[in-house]
């Protein structure tokens, strides 16, 4: 288990030292219209599961947006602290 900074902690330790094992250093050479998308289908599935699944799938979903709105963040240049001054 893990938390949110923790997450976002560790994947910019992966793409500072461009680790060639992790997804997401591939994900954020990806670009932010590629990173966009998945936020949006990730955000879709995460509904849908809310409408029609149990939690436990609801749950799994919203982690994979939480995930791909850390790496569209990351295409961006942006920190935790960035977005967190507009909460
Ligand atoms: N939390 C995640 C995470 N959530 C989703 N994903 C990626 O997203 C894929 C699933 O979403 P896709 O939309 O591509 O696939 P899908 O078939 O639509 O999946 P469903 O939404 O239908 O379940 C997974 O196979 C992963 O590649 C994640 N990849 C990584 N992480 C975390 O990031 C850390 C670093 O990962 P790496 O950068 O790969 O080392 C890991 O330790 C994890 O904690």
């Amino acid at each position: 288990m893990k938390t949110f900074d923790e997450l976002f902690a560790e994947l910019s330790g992966k793409v500072a030292t461009d680790d060639p094992a992790s997804g997401t250093v591939r994900a954020v050479r990806d670009g932010v219209h590629a990173a966009g998308k998945k936020v949006v289908e990730e955000a879709s599935e995460a509904w849908m599961a809310a409408e029609h699944e149990s939690g436990e799938r609801t749950a799994e979903e919203i982690s994979q947006l939480l995930y791909r709105v850390q790496v569209l963040m990351l295409t961006r240049g942006l920190t935790l602290d960035d977005v967190y001054a507009h909460l």
